[in-house]
């Protein structure tokens, strides 16, 4: 582990400072997208007026023989495309691929001050954090960037569920993190070939009672690792997001896994598909009766101490912290969203 001292300081003579609070926008979704299609390009402009957040994928999903054509077509989106103020990322390819290199080499050196966020795939550990945290700094130094690019990491392998929190600190570029179910999922020899979501033979049964058929719920497969990926990320001051929902038809099975993702605490999801945006923005911006209760206990407890009955409910100092988390995020979507400012009030 380096120094506590230097744990602020560039990894490169140039590069930018590490900044010491990780940005906060809306992050509801990060919309994926695929750079090598012209169709997708061109429908950019739209996408940024209704995603969170944009980001060109170089990795799973495109093939090898338009890997080249991916990152050209990021880097013509980045240079030449007006997105507003909608962030723009991207997921590169895995750093035992043949890709990675140029992808990071070519993507800083382009478009570095317009690149906001690189998904880091199948991160095993610090080191692989380590290993892009110094790159960029060298890359950013000789592009002579002023901000520093942060860097996401997908969870999707058994040592890197291991090794969560050390990768969640080992750099203070580090914005956030994504499960990643599929990749996940091959990694633990688990035997579904679903991306995320639930599976119906993972269930508990009650007890027989007689001859009445015997109750039975489904269970969610992916809680143990949300749950150690959103204390991770707590922890260490970055973002958790649920990863992809791939049975792209079911908007309701995905509204449900978005939603246990977000009361567990995360921030967002990925869409893959226009008709995932609805769903992420429905989720994860929280119900206009919820806001208007946290308000009203704010309200009651100026100074946030002591304790105060609230429609017959015990509130105190902390529940006044879990209304404020409620309440900051209502603000930070009213300020980009007229219609969420007017359901809540605000
Ligand atoms: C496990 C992981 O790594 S997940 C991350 C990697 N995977 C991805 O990034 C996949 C991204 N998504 C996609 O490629 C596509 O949505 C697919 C292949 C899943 C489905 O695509 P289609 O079969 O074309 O879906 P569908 O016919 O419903 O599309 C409707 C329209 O939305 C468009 N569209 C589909 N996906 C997207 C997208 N991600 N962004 C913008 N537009 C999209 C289609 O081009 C189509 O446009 P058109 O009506 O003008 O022809
Ligand atoms: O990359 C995402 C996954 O689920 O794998
Ligand atoms: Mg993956």
């Amino acid at each position: 582990m380096r120094n506590p001292r230097s744990h602020f300081a560039p990894l490169a003579i140039g590069a930018p400072e590490p900044l010491r609070e990780i940005p906060v926008g809306p992050m509801r979704m990060i919309h994926f997208f695929d750079p090598s299609s012209e169709k997708m390009l061109a429908r950019l402009p739209d996408m940024a007026a209704s995603a969170d957040i944009l980001l060109g994928n170089l990795e799973d999903a495109i093939p090898a023989d338009r890997k080249e054509a991916a990152r050209a077509g990021l880097v013509r989106a980045g240079r030449e495309i007006d997105l507003g103020s909608t962030p723009l990322w991207t997921r590169v390819n895995a750093l035992e691929s043949p890709w990675v290199l140029d992808d990071l080499v070519t993507l800083v050196t382009e478009i570095g001050s317009r690149l906001d966020v690189v998904m880091v795939p199948k991160v095993e550990g610090a080191w692989d954090i380590h290993y892009v945290d110094r790159l960029l700094a060298q890359l950013e130094a000789r592009a002579g960037l002023s901000r520093p690019i942060l860097i996401h990491a997908i969870l999707e392998t058994a040592q890197g569920v291991a090794n969560v929190e050390e990768i969640a600190n080992a750099s203070p570029r580090m914005q956030g993190m994504s499960l990643g179910p599929a990749d996940l999922a091959a990694s633990r020899r688990m035997k579904t070939t679903r991306v995320g979501g639930g599976h119906p033979g993972y269930r508990v049964l009650g007890d027989p009672a007689g001859d009445a058929a015997r109750p039975s719920y489904q269970q969610d497969l992916w809680h143990y690792t949300i749950g150690r990926m959103v204390d991770a990320c707590a922890a260490a001051g970055i973002f958790p997001f649920y990863g992809p929902f791939g049975d792209i038809k079911d908007l309701e099975g995905c509204e449900a896994q978005f939603r246990g993702a977000y009361l567990m605490g995360c921030v967002g999801a990925w869409s893959l598909h226009p008709g995932q945006i609805a769903v992420a923005k429905k989720v994860f911006s929280p119900e206009p009766s919820e806001v208007a209760f946290a308000k009203r206990v704010l309200e009651a407890i100026p100074d946030g101490a002591g304790v105060h009955m609230i429609d017959g409910k015990m509130q105190d100092d902390a529940t006044w912290k879990q209304s404020k988390v409620m309440v900051d995020l209502a603000e930070l979507l009213a300020a980009k969203d007229p219609e969420l400012a007017e359901a809540y009030g605000m």
